[in-house]
């Protein structure tokens, strides 16, 4: 039944299935946020959580990384095939909507990718939160990081073949892409000939792989030209992007070190909150809307993915 639902994005079905949401309300209750700790040094101005530095919480900005998607589910890299979310995902979608709702979070304005994993996610979430429509702004500048030739490969053989370290690198470091996706590769005609992009993308400028490096490159410009002004002025922006892209506008926010990124790992999911000072710097780490060991569990999950099993 769900499964027949997700077809038109928007329909009328659609938007009463989600309303059956409420039944995976069960694991989420406002007290039960999770900060990420990692291994980096917060600048001083943001590092405590006194109350003096609360009020210095002049903004909220809302993050969810997508549901899990079909081809999470068959743990092959992504990046920008454009693969739907699995039953399960527009499960934890409607989940991270409730999850918002018992935090009482509404929202003005949403910014989501160009991918439709995301835009599933984003349109379960604020449905299954009853949230009112909302403008919604859609950018291939938040899309997941490219691939490149790995994309369609199963990330456990990957690992298997290449060992666990390397699909580390690729899938990890800071700054080493993985192997670009040639025009004879699998998907690159779906990618680049995909209409999606013919507004907002010309063929030349088509990324052929992106390390987090490359992906902040292309996602900060929209952040700070886009996001942070409707921020500035008091909106209440949620963003529904990916594991990566999402990373990015972690890292920038918190100035998370190149190697310290490397062990942040986003669940599929589960809605993350940042508090933000005058000048949009985060009074402390990312709060997810999550019980904490279910949290837990899911990254070390996405970080696993990667192991040759
Ligand atoms: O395959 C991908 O596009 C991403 C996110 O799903 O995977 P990873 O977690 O390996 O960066």
């Amino acid at each position: 039944m769900l499964a027949l639902a997700r077809k038109p994005l928007e329909s009328h079905v659609f938007i009463e299935l989600m309303k059956l949401c409420p039944i995976f309300s069960c694991s989420y209750s406002n007290s039960n946020s999770y900060a990420y700790s990692h291994s980096h040094s917060h600048s001083k101005s943001y590092s405590k959580d006194s109350c003096q530095e609360k009020k210095k919480g002049l903004y909220k900005v809302v993050m969810v990384r997508h549901g899990e998607s079909e081809w999470n589910q068959k743990n092959l890299f992504c990046g920008w095939f454009d693969a739907r979310l699995s039953e399960k995902g527009l499960q934890e979608a409607c989940s991270a909507g409730v999850a918002l709702k018992k935090a009482k979070m509404e929202f003005d304005v949403a910014y989501t990718s160009l991918l439709t994993r995301a835009q599933e996610t984003l349109a379960a979430a604020l449905s299954a939160s009853g949230h009112k429509t909302i403008p919604i702004c859609k950018t291939w500048r938040l899309n997941e990081r490219h691939y490149g030739g790995l994309t369609g490969l199963n990330k456990a053989e990957t690992a298997k073949k290449f060992g666990e370290e390397k699909v580390k690198i690729w899938r990890r470091s800071f700054d080493t892409p993985p192997p670009p996706m040639e025009k004879d590769h699998k998907y690159y005609d779906i990618i680049v000939n995909d209409s999606r992009y013919c507004d907002q993308l010309d063929p030349k400028d088509f990324p052929k792989s992106e390390s987090l490096k490359l992906t902040i490159e292309r996602c900060l410009p929209y952040w700070n030209d886009v996001i942070v002004p409707q921020i500035q002025e008091g909106k209440r922006v949620l963003v529904a992007a990916h594991g990566n892209s999402l990373r990015g506008v972690v890292k920038h926010l918190e100035g998370i070190s190149d190697e310290a990124i490397m062990g942040l790992n986003l669940p599929t999911g589960i809605p993350f909150v940042y508090e933000l000072d005058e000048s949009l710097k985060p009074l402390g780490t990312l709060k997810f809307l999550g019980d904490p060991e279910t949290v837990k569990k899911a990254m070390e999950a996405v970080a696993n993915q990667g192991k040759a099993k």
